[in-house]
This record gives structure tokens, sequence and C-alpha cells, in this order.
């Protein structure tokens, strides 16, 4: 299987991370994809393709101009306005306040996310756009005949709204190759997110939609990110309804547990008749992962490759959480190795 990397994703960088009431060493972190390339390279999984590169428009089908306009000037704005620390949004629009865009840089900052997680700083920008390189190049792969691909993709994405950043994310990675699937003439695509969080701006840009099908399996958000979004109620709206659907979980899930939830999703995307699958696959549903709960073993990604190969649909993998960086490349490999039928 040949995966899609770029070192750009060393442009992200920053130093901060806000958790607990503190500024931390982010746990979305370089390491991780360095991790993972290792892991591919001792592996022998495949060839190692840089991206090519396919501008802002695959982007601005999914993203707003806005939003996209935002985020390219953050950092210099917020340099500008006399900043010492990273850009990080600290006001939000409250309930009874209006949703506009202020001028202000705080105000934007704030107007454009979600939370207060996931800091900004010189490079950010770079590490995005190349990030959905790699997405897009996976896709272009897959489209031209690869079974399946890699997209090593660094920062994530599957949190990102149409215009709206945070849970380490800015542009949404499997949202714009799930676009592009569908301007190339993919009539049906399924989008199945196993990464330990709801992948919730997948979910709203696609929500109103019966062309992509949106699934996610996850931890339950009454108790943990994106707290807002993700339960079980969320089916669709408008044309769009019967075409979302939430699998949540408990903490302490174990693989037994969690493989049902991916056998009713393998059967809902079968039922849908999808022509193209592309999986945003977290990590961090591992057992040690510092931030989830749940307790999928190393080898447990094997048997989801498995699963996965069984849908015999092209498929595209971009990599989303997971930050047990000791298990990340054993884990995030194992579930290309099990697509391949390794057991
Ligand atoms: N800082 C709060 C948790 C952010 C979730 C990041 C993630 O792994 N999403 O899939
Ligand atoms: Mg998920
Ligand atoms: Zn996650």
């Amino acid at each position: 299987m040949k995966t899609v990397f770029s070192p750009l994703h060393n442009r992200r960088d920053v130093k901060t991370e806000l958790d607990g009431g503190l500024l931390i060493a982010p746990h979305e972190k370089p390491s991780r994809a360095e991790t993972i390339l290792a892991r591919v390279k001792s592996q022998a999984l495949g060839e190692i393709v840089e991206p090519e590169e396919f501008g802002l428009e695959p982007i601005k089908r999914v993203h707003t101009d806005n939003y996209v306009e935002f985020l390219e000037n953050c950092w210099q704005e917020w340099q500008s306005d006399g900043k010492q620390g990273e850009a990080i949004p600290v006001f939000w629009a409250g309930r009874g306040m209006r949703h506009r865009e202020p001028k202000d840089i705080d105000g934007r900052l704030g107007y454009y996310s979600m939370g207060a997680d996931t800091s900004i700083s010189d490079g950010t920008w770079e590490a995005a756009c190349a990030s959905v390189n790699v997405a897009l190049t996976g896709q272009k792969l897959v489209a031209g005949g690869e079974r399946a691909v890699f997209a090593l993709c660094r920062p994530p994405g599957h949190h990102a709204h149409a215009d709206l950043f945070g849970g380490y994310c800015f542009f949404n990675n499997a949202a714009i190759a799930a676009q592009a699937f569908r301007d190339q003439g993919y009539e049906r695509v399924a989008v199945l997110d196993v990464d330990f969080h709801h992948g919730n701006g997948t979910q709203s840009i696609f929500y109103h939609r019966n062309d992509v099908l949106t699934i996610s399996l996850h931890g339950d958000p009454d108790l943990v990110f994106p707290h807002f979004l993700g339960f079980e109620d969320e089916t669709g709206e408008g044309e769009g309804e019967g075409y979302n659907l939430n699998i949540v979980y408990p903490p302490g899930t174990p693989f037994s547990v969690w493989r049902q939830g991916l056998e009713t999703a393998c059967r809902r995307i079968a039922d849908f008749g999808a022509d193209a699958l592309v999986v945003p696959l977290g990590v961090d549903t591992f057992e040690d992962d510092p931030i989830s709960f749940f307790k999928l073993t190393s080898p447990d990604y094997l048997t989801l490759g498995q699963r996965l190969a069984q849908l015999g649909l092209p498929t595209l993998f971009t990599m989303e959480g997971g930050y047990d960086v000791d298990a990340i490349g054993v884990n995030a490999v194992n579930v290309m190795q099990g697509f391949e039928g390794k057991a």
C-alpha cells in the first residue's frame, strides 16, 4: 500500500495547548507523524509518495472563503496586534449573543473556532495546506486505480467544520477528499470515522446531503470532546435524513463491543451502495491513549483493517488522532497491514 507523506507537517510545531488550566506541550506533535512514517518504512508497507500541490480550490469546495482567508492571515494579524504568545481563542458568542464576524483578531479567533485547545503559530497555515495536499494526492492515487492508500495527514482534520477549527484540526482533509471523489464522478461516497472522537466537522459538512454517507464510532460526547455534537439522534436533515449515523460508546469499551458498531457501519455502507470509502483513521481508541477511554489493543487494528478490506471499495485512509506515540506507529500501520491481509 502506498503512503503519502509531507515533511511540511513539521511546520505545525506549536509549543502550547491549553489543557486543565495549563499551557502544556501539545498532544498533537510532530513525533506522531514521524513515528508512523518510521513504522511504514520498517514494515516495508510500500512506496512513500510526496504530495502534489492542489491549491486552494479543492479546499474551498468544503470550507468558506472567509474561513480560508482567516486561517491564512491569522498569525500575521495576531502578531500585528502585539500579542506575545501563540494565537489562542478565548471569546465566543454565548447564548443570546450575535454570531457575526467582528473585526478584532480576538473576536475572529472565537468566531472561527470551537474551543481553546488548538493554538496557532507560524507554520500552521503551511502545514494545514500540506496536509490537504497529502489527502488529495492519496485520493488521486485511489481514483487512478490504487485499491487503498494511506494519507499520513498531519495536522488532522475531522473536527474542522466549513468555517471552524479546533480539536487540533484546521482543514477537513477527509471531507475535502470525499468531495474530490464526488467531483470526479463517484456517485456515492461513504466516510467511516473510526477515530475515538466524533467526526463532528465531517458530519456537519455533509449533514444535508444524501450523496456522502457519514458514519462515526466514538466516545460519548456527553463525556468527551467535541461535547456538543455526535449523539445518536443526529441522523441527517432534509435530503440528508438517514445519511448520518453516530455510534456512541462509554468508557472502557473493548474491541469485542466496538466491533459490533463496526459491523453496523459496514452493513450501512453496503446498503448505501458506496462507490468509494474514506476512513478518517484515529488510533486514539487504543487502550493506553492518554486522552481517550476505549480499550482496543494493537492486534485489534489488524482485525479492523481486515474488516474494512472486506467492503471491497476503493479506500482512502486519512490519519487523524492517536497520542500514545510509542504505540501509534504499530497501531496505524496494523490497520494497513490488516487491510492487505496480514493476520
Ligand atoms: N483537546 C480536546 C480533545 C481534542 C481531540 C483531538 C482528537 O484526537 N480528535 O480526534
Ligand atoms: Mg470517530
Ligand atoms: Zn481523536
